[in-house]
């Protein structure tokens, strides 16, 4: 595959390093663009790594463009590319959130196969949960869509619809567990760990849980169940924590960040 990345911060260079490390298909050119590519040197050692400030040129060494540029950038860049796109062989996959593929294709104004991606930075490991969704142009490349991120993780196909709330869950969700884990580890430190040992046990106890889920496919409270002996430990603290509004806290701020995306739509 020919992949470009249009925009290589975060999230760009977190695809870029998924993909380079992934193994289920051949990069035969991966092409990385930022208008300022001084922090990208170390890249350039990669054997099929292209580093350039072009998109242009990133459009027409490759087959497949991905779009990582903030919301507020996105409408320069199509602009900038649209000449370039050619509707038989260009797939252009947006991860831009609040902007919808209507709003790319009016830009574009051909008929290019556009899909709308939601990843998250795990990317950079191989393990994002990536959210897909297309229109008719794109039902045709979705399969492709899905072996690319296949590989860097999982994906989930969902109605366009629904890809705010998936990027409040899944992308934002990263930094939202990142919190979780650091108080955990503030807790850990004020019962007698080293910070470094906090963090271990902190980040493998949220791993082991994860895994749990994933592997058994049980409820979370059914192996709450299991953890929490009567009169014991956990459900003291378990039953604390719900006093102090945990859950509550986590809904409140997904739905505050639910509501911020509807503003960034509006932000055009
Ligand atoms: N960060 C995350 O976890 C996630 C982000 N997203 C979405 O991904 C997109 C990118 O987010 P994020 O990576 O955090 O943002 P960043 O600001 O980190 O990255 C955007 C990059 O785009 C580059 N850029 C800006 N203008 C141009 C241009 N004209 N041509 C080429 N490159 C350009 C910037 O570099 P330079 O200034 O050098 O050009 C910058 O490195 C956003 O739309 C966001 O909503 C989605 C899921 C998760
Ligand atoms: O915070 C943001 O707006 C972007 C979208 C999800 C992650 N980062």
């Amino acid at each position: 595959m020919k992949i470009a990345l249009i925009g290589v911060g975060n999230l760009g260079l977190s695809i870029a390093k998924g993909l380079v490390d992934q193994t289920n298909f051949d990069v035969e050119q991966l092409v990385l663009t930022k208008r300022n590519v001084s922090n990208l040197d170390g890249w350039k050692k990669h054997p099929h790594v292209l580093v350039t400030p072009s998109n242009i040129d990133a459009v027409r060494a490759s087959d497949i463009i991905i779009l990582c540029v903030q919301p507020s950038q996105i409408n320069t860049i199509l602009n900038e590319i649209k000449d370039e796109l050619d509707e038989k062989r260009h797939l252009l996959i947006s991860t831009i959130t609040g902007r919808k593929i209507q709003d790319i294709a009016d830009v574009i104004g051909k008929k290019v196969a556009i899909i709308r991606s939601m990843p998250n930075t795990a990317i950079s490991v191989r393990e994002s949960m990536t959210c897909l969704s297309t229109n008719a142009n794109g039902k045709a490349k979705i399969g492709l869509a899905e072996e690319i991120f296949n590989a860097m993780g999982e994906t989930m196909v969902i109605d366009e619809n629904k890809m705010q709330a998936a990027t409040v869950v899944c992308a934002s969700g990263i930094a939202f567990w990142m919190r979780l884990i650091r108080a955990t580890t503030q807790g850990a430190i004020q019962l007698g760990f080293d910070a470094p040992d906090a963090k271990e046990m902190a980040t493998q106890a949220c791993l082991g849980a994860a895994t749990l889920l994933l592997e058994s496919g049980n409820h979370p409270e059914e192996e709450i169940d299991r953890v929490t002996t009567p009169m014991g430990c956990t459900i003291s603290g378990l039953n604390e924590m719900e006093h102090e509004g945990m859950s509550s806290a986590l809904i409140k701020g997904l739905m505050k960040s639910y509501e911020k995306i509807s503003q960034i739509m509006i932000e055009k």
